[in-house]
């Protein structure tokens, strides 16, 4: 069994980031329900815990608390955040409001560095977010690093191998973050690290086989990098019992419809179908302007075509699966009292009707962009389909700002094709996160030829991301833009006018509805 690290999720929208850094460190790391009894994490082999932030306060009525028992489990605990709040609770210290609330930057001082701060410098650069604070140590520990108003910081007791830290050092704003999970899991914790793309590979192959058995899983390919990773994944675990569904929904950018057919259908033997559902798909959205309903009928049609191609193969699926990621998950789902996590119906996530018969697999659902590119390259995927820049679900659906009409996704196809080679030529494609077009639904007038125009906006959109939770607006040669700009209002009738989205995220969202 591989030695594995707990870390118990009390609701914090950073646990799978925590879980991310773990992986980081080549550990492997399981996230657990915040209340799994501490029999199961023993059965498990956990070799370490972590306590991740939380949204709660650890002394409310309806907070989330763990098993007791995970203290006496002689393994060692870290406490992030309300993880160490919970520490302070559990183990005999007090927590209570503070009026002097943490957030953002700050300093941490090291007093002491032990294990925990082993070889790093003695004044860090913090991210916190909290607004309770410990007012008591637990008996045992001691403060081994204060922050401007945390007397208690990070604290230890060494001799049980306990240590919380009142900061985030998963965030990426957290200076030398990574090295103190890395000293805790391997320091403290003697976690071998061990476990790598090809480990995470063999586990999900394994998993996919237990909960499919000898059942159909029905893909819908996109032909995007999350569902071709996945695709490829499924394959290696269930071969011919795999089939693929493209689906055109009429949102499609130029000649995808195409390049998906001559990849998979022919390059790659894999049993693919391609749906022309975009009729149906126009229909629903004839006069629908509001984003998230939108949204919503997007989604729901897709299900509803996955369905009658069922039928229509005459083939029996238990299985829906899909590319959906770790960003997709978080930002569709509202986590247990945290009101402020809802940010978009991701149609492949909250979009899902109740009534949805089949089951889902997402061999993919725990992992970051990067970490799906890497999975993709080691599964042999090409270059150009594990590096292409993610194309949401809802497609041109959601860049066409208001209403969809057949004209205007004409427009915004002619003009997104534009961009797209330019960038490509540039070999600036490769560089960014995202670049692509958006069609504004608002008439401006222009001169072409003597003559007066009246004609609609395009406005680009070319971002720089990580991992697309955050992203800033790529600096463009201005030169490169005023190619696109003038080949876009040359070649595209019925625009006159270019602009520049010049947005970061947050407080913008890289998609525009
Ligand atoms: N046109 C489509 N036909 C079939 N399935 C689709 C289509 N568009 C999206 N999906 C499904 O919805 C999921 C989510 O879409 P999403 O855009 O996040 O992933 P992707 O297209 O696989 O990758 P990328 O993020 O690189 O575009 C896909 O993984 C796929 O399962
Ligand atoms: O599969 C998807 N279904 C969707 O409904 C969806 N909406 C946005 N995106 C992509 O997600 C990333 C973050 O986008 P936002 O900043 O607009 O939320 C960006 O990369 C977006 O392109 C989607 N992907
Ligand atoms: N980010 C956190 O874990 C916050 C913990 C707790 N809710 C507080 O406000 O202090
Ligand atoms: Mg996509």
């Amino acid at each position: 069994m591989a030695q594995t690290i707990a870390v118990l999720d009390f609701g914090s929208q950073l646990t799978q980031v925590i879980a991310r850094r773990i992986r980081e460190s080549q550990v492997y790391s399981k996230i657990y329900h915040f209340g799994t009894p501490a029999a199961k994490l023993r059965e498990d082999g956990v070799v370490g815990v972590i306590l991740s932030g939380g949204p709660q306060s650890v002394y409310s009525k309806s907070a989330p608390h763990p098993d007791a028992e995970i203290f006496q489990l002689g393994v060692p605990v870290l406490g992030i955040c309300y993880g160490v709040q919970l520490m302070g609770h559990f183990l005999g210290g007090r927590v209570e409001h503070s009026k002097a609330r943490e957030y953002g930057h700050g300093h941490l001082t090291i007093k002491k560095p032990g294990k925990l701060f082993q070889g790093l410098p003695k004044k860090l650069r913090i991210w916190n977010s909290h607004g309770d604070k410990l007012a008591k140590l637990p008996p045992g520990f001691v403060a081994v690093g204060t922050s401007e108003n945390s007397p208690y910081s990070a604290i230890e007791d060494a001799k049980r191998g306990f240590y919380g830290i009142q900061f985030h050092p998963e965030v990426f704003h957290t200076e030398r973050g990574v090295d103190i999970i890395r000293n805790f899991l391997v320091g403290v914790c003697r976690a071998k690290q061990d476990w790598t793309t090809k480990d995470f590979i063999a586990h999900s192959v394994a998993d996919i086989r237990a909960k499919v058995g000898k059942g159909r899983v029905l893909l819908g390919l996109s032909g995007g990098v999350d569902s071709s990773v996945a695709a490829a994944l499924l394959h290696k675990a269930i071969g011919s019992q795999l089939t693929c569904v493209f689906v055109d929904n009429g949102l499609l950018r130029k000649g995808e419809r195409d390049y998906v057919r001559e990849l998979y259908g022919k390059h790659f033997n894999i049993d693919l179908r391609v749906v022309d559902a975009s009729a149906l798909f126009l229909k629903r959205l004839k006069g629908v302007s509001d984003p998230e309903t939108k949204r919503k009928i997007i989604g729901r049609t897709f299900v509803e075509v996955f369905e009658r191609t069922l039928k229509k193969i005459g083939r029996t699926a238990e299985f829906l699966g899909q590319g959906t990621l770790y960003p997709d998950v978080i930002e569709s789902v509202s986590i247990q009292g945290n009101p402020a996590s809802l940010i978009k119906t991701h149609h492949n996530v909250g979009g899902l009707p109740e009534r949805m018969k089949l089951k889902l697999v997402e061999p993919l659902r725990e992992l970051f962009k990067d970490e799906v590119r890497r999975v993709g390259e080691a599964l042999g995927l090409p270059r150009e389909v594990v590096w292409r820049q993610p194309f949401p679900g809802p497609g041109l659906g959601v860049r066409v700002m208001g209403d969809i009409t057949k004209d205007k996704l004409e427009i915004l196809r002619n003009a997104d094709a534009v961009l797209q080679e330019e960038m490509m030529k540039s070999g600036l494609y490769w560089k960014v996160w995202q670049s692509f077009a958006v069609f504004l639904p608002v008439k401006t007038v222009g001169v072409f030829g003597d003559e007066r125009t009246y004609d609609y906006v395009i406005a680009l959109r070319i971002v720089e991301s990580t991992d697309a939770m955050t992203a800033d607006w790529a600096k463009i040669p201005h030169d490169l833009l005023q190619k696109i700009s003038s080949r876009i209002t040359n070649e595209v009738r019925g625009v006159s006018r270019v602009v520049l989205d010049i947005s970061s995220k947050p407080p913008a969202t890289i998609e525009w509805e």
